[in-house]
């Protein structure tokens, strides 16, 4: 195993953050007075490892050209799924003349508040392993299974009190073992060759996949991982703005 292989790192940025619903996609929102994206590019740039940056961005991108960045940066084009987007980054990548064995460092450009200290622990992780590596954290909260409908007995009570009868409620089926529950946040870093192999059967067997260590998942190859902090949130949904503009500020 090569325990000491080139690092390429790519910046997905690619998506329009629906959940998020502002007007401008969302790795756009200004915070700290920068863009999400100049701020994940700026962490990673904060690496002894990293001395560039591949950004995957949407076809019709016209904003990240304009921005001034912390590392030197080139350019690929994303697709219509995440996946798909670091796709296109690994073979743009490739073209570049690599080893199989050098690692691809993949970060969301909505997650701007990871730590330096964790993206060396999640890279030199990945150097021991034949693989790769992930950042993620242990489930915080007690975590419960929905159901639609509550117990026939329920339903009598219900009827008894005429109380909530929307049957589109969701109710507790139970609670789960969270004892082997992990967040999975980014960077995630995994051997360029196989990626680029677990990204081809993911498109072969159309599988729906959210990163790129599920594509690693449905092949039964082992991937390791390394605790992260809490403070390396995504930008996905109103609210997280409020907590990644407190992290960022802390952070400063
Ligand atoms: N086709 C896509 C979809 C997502 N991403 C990137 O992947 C990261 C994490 O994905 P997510 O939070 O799911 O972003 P969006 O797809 O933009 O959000 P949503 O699912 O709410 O639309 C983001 O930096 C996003 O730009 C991408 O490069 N290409
Ligand atoms: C890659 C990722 O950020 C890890 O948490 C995540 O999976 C992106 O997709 P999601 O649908 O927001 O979970």
């Amino acid at each position: 195993m090569n325990t000491t292989p080139n690092i390429h790192a790519m910046i997905v940025a690619a998506g329009r953050g629906n959940r998020f619903g502002a007007s401008i996609a969302k790795q756009y929102t200004m915070l700290q007075g920068q863009t999400l994206l100049q701020h994940s590019v700026a962490r990673l740039g904060c690496s002894a490892y990293i001395d560039k940056c591949l950004l995957v961005v949407a076809a019709d991108d016209s904003k990240a050209e304009t921005l001034n960045f912390a590392l030197p940066i080139h350019y690929a084009i994303g697709g219509a799924e995440r996946w798909q987007s670091v796709q296109a980054g690994v073979e743009a990548i490739v073209n570049t003349g690599v080893d199989d064995s050098d690692l691809v460092l993949i970060h969301d450009a909505a997650r701007p508040a990871v730590p330096t200290h964790d993206i060396e622990q999640v890279i030199e992780a990945a150097m021991l392993e034949p693989y790769g590596a992930i950042l993620a954290t242990p489930v915080a909260d007690t975590l419960k299974q929905s159901c639609k409908q509550s117990s026939a007995h329920s339903e009598l009570m219900r009827d008894s009190l005429n109380v909530n009868k929307d049957t589109s409620s969701a109710y507790v089926k139970q609670t789960i073992d969270r004892s082997n529950i992990w967040q999975a946040q980014t960077p995630q870093v995994f051997r360029l060759g196989q990626l680029r192999q677990v990204l081809k059967h993911v498109a072969e067997h159309k599988l729906d996949i959210t990163d790129e260590a599920s594509a690693f998942e449905y092949l039964a190859l082992p991937i390791r991982l390394v605790t992260g902090s809490r403070q390396n949130i995504k930008l996905t949904y109103p609210d997280d703005a409020i907590l990644l503009a407190a992290i960022l500020k802390a952070q400063s």
